[in-house]
Order: C-alpha cells, then sequence, then structure tokens
C-alpha cells in the first residue's frame, strides 16, 4: 500500500491550475490571481495632509507666530499658489499640500483671526504630511500571482485603480456519488438504503477550495449508468467518485470507467479512515475516487482532494495545518494505516491544547466528525501513548470548512 505522502504527492504532480479569465473586482474575493497585479498609479499621488489644519513652512513655525491665511484647499480641491514666508493655508484631512510648504500646523494648536492664524505649539517639518507614494508606486507589485484575494487584497487593488481582474477559472470538479442504496436528501430511500452525504460535502469542500462542483445524478451500481455517468465528467478539470472503490461485488468503480479508459495510477492507500482509494486519468481528466464511507470521504478530501482543487485553482496546495497538542486520554498502538482520529480540543487556563479523541472511530459516524474539533494523526506503527504525551493535530477549525 502507498503512503499518505507518496499518494499526496501523486494526485498532486500532474495538476496545472486552470488557464486565467478576466473578473470585475468586485467579483474578485475569493479568486485566485493568475499574474502579479501592478499599482496603476502612485498612492497616495501627491503629498496630502492627515489633519485638518494650515500649511506653512516649517521655518515659520515657532511657537506665537501670527501668519497670514492666503488660500483654503479642501480635500480635492487643491490650492495652486505657492505658500511663501509669513503665510499659511487652510487645509483639511487629505488635501493636498500646497506648493512651498513642508509642515502642518493642527486645526486645535490655532487661533484663527481674521484672514491670520497664530501657533499655540510649535510645528515639526513632515510631520502629518503623507509623502506622495507612501504607500506604493506605480508599478509595484500589489499581490503576487497565486493569491487568494481576501477583503484586504479587495481594497489595496481597488486603491491601485483595478476595475478588472486576471484570475484562474474556477476549477470545475464533476462529483459522482455511486451506490444503489443512496437517494438524494428528500427523494424517496430505497429498502435498506442510506440518504447520501457525500456528494454535498463535498460539494462544499470544493467550493471551500476554490473550486465549481458539477454534482452529477447518483449512479447506481450498474456498469453501463456508471459507464455513462462518467461520460459527463468530459471536460471538467477533476472527476471525484463517491463509493465502490473497494473488493466487493458490486464495487465497480474501477472496472465501470476502465471500460471507458481509465488509467489507474494507484488503488488503496495506507490511510485510515478511506484505504480504498483510486487514483486515475480518464482520458485528459483527473480522478480521484474516494471510498463510500461518508467520513473516509471526507478525511480523504481533506487529504487529498482539497489540495488537488486548490493546486487546479492555481494556489500553491500548502501541506495541511499541522499543530501540536497533548493527549487528554491514551490512545492505543496504532497498525499500518497512518491514523487520522476525530477528537476534541480544549485550552488549559495556561494555553495548552489538550486533544482528546472521540471513543468510536467507525468510519460511518458523521455526527462525530461534524463535531470534531481536530484529527489526531498517528503515523502508521505509532506506539501506544499516555495521557498528557504530545501529539500532532489537523485543527478541522482552521480550515474553511
Ligand atoms: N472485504 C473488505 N471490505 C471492505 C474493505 C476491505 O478492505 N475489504 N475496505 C473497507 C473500507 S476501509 C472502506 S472505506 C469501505 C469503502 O468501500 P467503497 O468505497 O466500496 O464504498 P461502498 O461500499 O460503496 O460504501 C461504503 C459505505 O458507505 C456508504 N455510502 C456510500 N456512498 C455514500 C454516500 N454518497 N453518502 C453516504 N454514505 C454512502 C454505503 O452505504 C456503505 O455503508 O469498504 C470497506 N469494505
Ligand atoms: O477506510 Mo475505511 O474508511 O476504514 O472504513
Amino acid at each position: 500500500m502507498l503512503s499518505v505522502a507518496e499518494a499526496r504527492a501523486r494526485i498532486l504532480a500532474p495538476l496545472r491550475a486552470t488557464p486565467a479569465e478576466v473578473v470585475p473586482l468586485a467579483e474578485g474575493w475569493q479568486r485566485v490571481t493568475a499574474a502579479p497585479v501592478l499599482a496603476r498609479l502612485t498612492q497616495p499621488p501627491r503629498a496630502l495632509s492627515a489633519m485638518d489644519g494650515y500649511a506653512l513652512r516649517a521655518a515659520d513655525g515657532t511657537q506665537g507666530t501670527t501668519l497670514r491665511v492666503v488660500g483654503r484647499a479642501p480635500a480635492g480641491h487643491p490650492w495652486d499658489g505657492r505658500v511663501g514666508p509669513g503665510e499659511a493655508v487652510r487645509l483639511f484631512t487629505g488635501s493636498v499640500i500646497p506648493e512651498g510648504a513642508d509642515a502642518i500646523l493642527l486645526q486645535e494648536d490655532a487661533t484663527a483671526e481674521g484672514d491670520t492664524v497664530t501657533l499655540r505649539e510649535a510645528v515639526q517639518a513632515g510631520r502629518w504630511i503623507r509623502q506622495a507614494g507612501q504607500d506604493f508606486a506605480t508599478d509595484q507589485v500589489l499581490v503576487p500571482a497565486g493569491r487568494r484575494l481576501g477583503a484586504r487584497d479587495i481594497g489595496l487593488l481597488a486603491a491601485g485603480n483595478h476595475p478588472w481582474l486576471q484570475v484562474h477559472r474556477r476549477p470545475r470538479v464533476a462529483i459522482l456519488a455511486t451506490g444503489d442504496e443512496i437517494a438524494l436528501p428528500g427523494d424517496p430511500i430505497p429498502p435498506g438504503g442510506i440518504v447520501s452525504s457525500n456528494a454535498h460535502a463535498l460539494a462544499a469542500l470544493v467550493r471551500a477550495a476554490g473550486g465549481e462542483p458539477v454534482v452529477l445524478p447518483i449512479a447506481p451500481d450498474d456498469r453501463a449508468t456508471l459507464a455513462a455517468a462518467a461520460d459527463a465528467a468530459r471536460g471538467m478539470d477533476l472527476l471525484v467518485t463517491s463509493g465502490g472503490a473497494s473488493v466487493g461485488d458490486h464495487d465497480l468503480v474501477r472496472s465501470a470507467l476502465g471500460e471507458r479508459g481509465l488509467e489507474i495510477d494507484f488503488w488503496t492507500v495506507a490511510i485510515r479512515p478511506g484505504k480504498p482509494l483510486i487514483h486515475g486519468r480518464l482520458g485528459e481528466v483527473p480522478m480521484i475516487g474516494l471510498p463510500g464511507n461518508p467520513v473516509s470521504a471526507m478525511v480523504c478530501g481533506i487529504v487529498f482532494l482539497l489540495p488537488a482543487v486548490q493546486r487546479l485553482a492555481g494556489l500553491e496546495g500548502a501541506p495541511l495545518p499541522v499543530t501540536q497538542a497533548v493527549l487528554g486520554a491514551a490512545l492505543p498502538a496504532n497498525d499500518r494505516r497512518f491514523d487520522h482520529l476525530r477528537a476534541t480540543l480544549a485550552t488549559e487556563p495556561d494555553g495548552t491544547l489538550v486533544v482528546t479523541a472521540f471513543p468510536a472511530q467507525d468510519s460511518s459516524m458523521l455526527r462525530l466528525l461534524a463535531q470534531a474539533d481536530a484529527l489526531i494523526l498517528r503515523e502508521p506503527q505509532a506506539p501506544a501513548l499516555p495521557a498528557g504525551a504530545t501529539v500532532q493535530v489537523i485543527r478541522l477549525d482552521t480550515l474553511g470548512l
């Protein structure tokens, strides 16, 4: 069986970011930049006042001096003259500093009388002046390529005068849930059947990773239907199946898709939950076959699908964020599969993170996955550990899922 690290590397290796498309800035949030974005102007474009007050020459700025107010420059209405000796110009936050001035007298430190103003405090050259280009200059890189844009980036790119952005097209991920026994939520449930949770959960995960899920109709355990359903995945950036990945007589994904030309790269990974995992290529379309057990599908979704969609979306697909925590309860020794135990987290008064695995870990139990704060990572053959031992965990609350 393949190790988790090798499986992940083999899934990610052939994946390339989708091509660029142009979207309005307002729709750029959470999209991934396809090229570095350069400032289209210098910000601020000219020296501006950071305060309401008066512009003057620092040479005139000693306490007690009285200056003649020769003009007004509200924000957006620059004063065109030049401030000479003994002169001041009234201005406001955001006003352009007029020629000749190099200091600001705060309104609170000024006594205005008719067309004069007297300094109750000395001024300091340059203080309260936002120099031209202090934030950024034309052609400076504001955002690198491959960045998922947050609200702060959107603000910066607006300030850089970008009405349009070049971003990677959201990767289209076909999701095909298989099984005679499953029905969509709200649909009639066949005898002995259950409601399909995987397609919905995986669609949400794909969205969180920056992809666009395309949920295909459920395919029963029937070769012809499965193969036909797979045809619907042509033109997608990735095909994800759930179920039918194991060894039973009705686990048909490999054979049915094989008839349509699926080239299998590997099948089965030393992971729990989720050993029967398929990776291959159906024509041009990369394919990940997830096991049907809902927790196996989601955990393998987190470990393999999330970085795969991120890679297609133009992101680096960084390793999962792993943190240390101490065990709240002892753990038994592990076998040869890399284990991911659903667990709760608590923070002690001294800041120590305590992680406690749920006693039940069956891969059908979604409630415990939804309640878990973290997955405890157990390397293959990891020894038994007492309470208080340090372990590595993936914090589920940091994944945005
Ligand atoms: N003899 C063996 N049996 C099994 C092995 C094995 O090595 N030898 N592996 C087990 C492991 S581990 C897993 S994981 C499962 C995975 O099996 P499949 O991928 O073939 O999945 P199914 O058999 O189709 O379904 C398993 C389970 O999950 C339920 N299911 C399926 N689809 C959905 C869905 N969309 N939403 C919710 N639940 C779903 C299905 O009803 C089954 O209960 O195989 C073990 N068996
Ligand atoms: O991997 Mo299976 O997920 O143990 O049930």
